[in-house]
């Protein structure tokens, strides 16, 4: 079979929701290919944590089954988190189903997620090494439906401030010109994770950022978190960018056209446009960048990079595709 759900972006495309039902209960959920658990905002928590979320109640239910001693507690890269118990439930996303899915009902969440009432939880869409549930580890979604799909994958489809798709068992060519080019990936860390290694800005010569590095496909960050030297090198072709830390990074004058970056995917040049790259704008004049220096050592193409790229995540052979739309 397959599924196919709308993909809904938040004021400056923070973040995309997409609907989910659990138990005949739907919430929209933050599909997260850079972790792999499904946690929701529930009865559990306190009427203060879930003011103006929509929430899910096992006790409404009459396919929930508690999973006894089972827990979960994660932390994201960005510092957000969340704990909980675990249960099951039937969980459909747009026709794909799965009659006894983990669902980690938080007790706890960080403030984040309490301050973004369009966010009702997270449906981790990496591998399934990375989940967190104890004492006994939990499948993801993905993994759990993948037998039953015509083909096993799921492609996210996000636009700029617009409403795209995240699709399971099936490539849409109409969303997309061009050729899908296919890479291989390392799921050693249980991340859809490729090599990134050469970048070029405006079509100009080929640059290498770090012999041998590694980028993840994440569509649970919101910007591109690339190596310094990508960063520099791109903003140095904007008059009047700077490093501003009293901002958080890269920023620059609103009325800059931006140039596109080309970067390394698996061997292959992705390109992201220079109008996706201006992500927000921090006063009158000046905006903030959606390409950002990461210091640690592995990249995060987020957001910002499916914007210009849809993305097949291809579990099956463990091989991603991407191709501009
Ligand atoms: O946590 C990460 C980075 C993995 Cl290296 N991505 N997913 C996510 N979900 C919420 C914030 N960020």
């Amino acid at each position: 079979g397959t599924g196919s759900v709308t993909a809904t972006p938040e004021a400056n495309d923070v973040e995309y929701l997409a609907p989910v039902t659990i138990g005949g209960q739907t919430l929209n959920l933050d599909f997260d290919s850079g972790s792999s658990d499904l946690w929701v905002f529930n009865s559990q928590l306190s009427s203060k944590a879930t003011k103006g979320h929509t929430i899910y109640d096992p006790t409404q239910s009459n396919s929930f089954a508690l999973m006894q001693g089972a827990s979960f507690e994660i932390s994201y890269g960005d510092g957000s988190g969340a704990a909980g118990n675990v249960g099951t439930d039937t969980v459909d996303i747009g026709g794909a189903t799965v009659t006894a899915q983990a669902v980690e009902l938080a007790t706890a969440v960080s403030q984040s997620f309490v301050e973004d009432p369009n966010n009702n939880g997270l449906l981790g869409l990496a591998f399934s090494t990375i989940n967190t549930v104890q004492p006994q580890q939990q499948k993801t979604f993905f993994d759990n439906v993948m037998s039953s799909l015509a083909e096993p994958l799921f492609t996210a489809d996000l636009r700029a401030q617009a409403v795209g798709a995240y699709e399971f068992g099936q490539v849409d060519t109409s969303k997309f010109t061009g050729a899908m080019t296919w890479v291989p990936v390392n799921n050693t860390q249980g991340f859809w994770q490729f090599t990134s290694e050469s970048f070029a800005v405006d079509g100009g010569a080929a640059q290498t950022s770090t012999a041998g590095a590694q980028a993840i496909a994440d569509t649970g960050t919101t910007l591109m978190l690339a190596d310094s030297a990508v960063a520099t090198a791109y903003y140095a072709q904007v008059d009047g960018a700077v490093d501003d830390q009293t901002q958080g990074g890269f920023t620059f004058p609103c009325a800059a056209t931006l140039p596109d970056l080309q970067i390394d995917v698996g061997g292959t040049m992705a390109t992201v446009k220079g109008t996706d790259i201006n992500f927000a704008q921090v006063d009158d004049a000046t905006c903030f960048g959606g390409l950002q220096a990461t210091t640690a050592g592995l990249q995060i193409y987020g957001d910002i990079f499916f914007k210009s790229n849809f993305v097949a995540f291809n579990g099956g052979n463990n091989s991603l595709g991407f191709a501009q739309h």
